[in-house]
């Protein structure tokens, strides 16, 4: 039996079907999942978390297989100790997440949400909404794998500077892209526009705290939509509200969905998007299939093609 912890495009359970019975739960609590869980050979999961209880309390479980990229959401080492795979969907959605950053971005420096907002309730008050030219402006990436480095080739348009700081990635990928490679207080003094595109974990939880915040230039704007934890919440409210940042994008929170009082969406210098970088009809038809193939092919005692971790013989 298969359990796939959130809807899925249809062509997927076609493929989940062909290796057994295959059981939709649609968001469950962490209770429902650990009982369910049990006599899974397989889960598909989006956003709910496979915990170490989920993963102990499974008697058979071969593949976690992860619909999407960053696996934050499953506890990959004790899947690991217990010789489960875990797979994701490594740069299928780049291209669409990275065309997102730049609309988040156009966004957030030009107001037009506001804007929108604006019209639709009858008001005509152009001068409350100045922007800022991109021409001429530096752009910081932070994390420059799959979705940064296509965020650097969308934005040449632009005319801005790009710099860029990931410690994991050679310095000809950097010049390949044209950007300059920086250290990261380096790109948070310079940059006009901050945009985060790595995984959250041990290392990166709270990369972007008070101290940092205190670094960047009161005029620029930080997107993220990469993981909420990335950046402590606290420190990027007091930011905002003291004006030592102009404003933020964010397409990820803590708790999803957040709730309709989470004083960043309170904030009118805060653009917040329900966690749809990724959700284009391309990107998510790709994934199924994807995401599945591995599932079967794990379930027929191979070696799924899209593995983050291994497993010893
Ligand atoms: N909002 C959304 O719908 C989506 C969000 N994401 C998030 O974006 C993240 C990045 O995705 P990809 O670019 O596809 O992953 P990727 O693995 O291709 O690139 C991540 C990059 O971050 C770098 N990195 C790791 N630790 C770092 C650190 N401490 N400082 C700076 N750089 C660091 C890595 O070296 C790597 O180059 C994912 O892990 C996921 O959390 C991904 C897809 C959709
Ligand atoms: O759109 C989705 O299903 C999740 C995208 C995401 O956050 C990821 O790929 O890590």
């Amino acid at each position: 039996m298969h359990i796939i912890t959130e809807p899925l495009l249809e062509e997927g359970l076609r493929i989940l079907q062909t290796v057994g019975e295959v059981k939709v739960l649609e968001h469950p609590s962490q209770e429902v999942l650990v009982k369910e869980i049990v006599d899974a050979d397989a889960i598909v999961v989006k956003f709910a978390k496979v915990t170490r209880e989920c993963i102990e309390a499974s008697k058979r479980l071969k593949i976690i297989a992860k619909h999407g990229v960053g696996v934050d959401n499953i506890d990959v080492e004790t899947a690991t100790q217990r010789g489960i795979w875990v797979t994701n969907v490594p740069s299928v959605n780049a291209d669409s997440v990275a065309e997102f950053t730049v609309g988040l971005i156009l966004a957030v420096a030009r107001k037009i949400p506001e804007g929108v907002e604006q019209i639709k309730a009858g008001e005509w008050r152009r001068e409350s909404l100045l922007g800022m030219e991109l021409k001429g402006k530096c752009l910081g990436i932070v994390g420059f794998g799959n979705i940064g480095q296509r965020v650097a080739r969308k934005i040449s348009g632009f005319e801005m500077r790009v710099i860029a700081y990931d410690p994991y990635v050679s310095e000809e990928k950097f010049l390949q892209y044209g950007v300059e490679l920086v250290d990261l207080n380096t790109l948070l003094k310079e940059a006009d526009i901050i945009t985060l595109h790595l995984p959250l974990n041990r290392e990166t939880r709270g990369l972007i705290g008070e101290k940092e915040l205190r670094i960047v230039k009161s005029s620029a704007f930080l997107i993220n939509a990469a993981r909420s934890e990335i950046v402590e919440k606290y420190a990027l409210l007091s930011a905002l509200k003291e004006k030592r940042l102009a404003g933020a994008a964010i397409d990820v929170f803590d708790n999803e969905p957040p709730s309709p009082d989470d004083p960043l969406l309170k904030l009118p210098n805060v653009i917040g998007t329900p966690h749809i970088a990724a959700m284009t009809r391309e990107v998510q038809e790709k994934i199924v299939k994807t995401v599945c193939d591995d599932v079967v092919r794990v379930l027929n005692g191979q070696v799924p093609l899209n593995p983050v971790n291994w497993v010893e013989t």
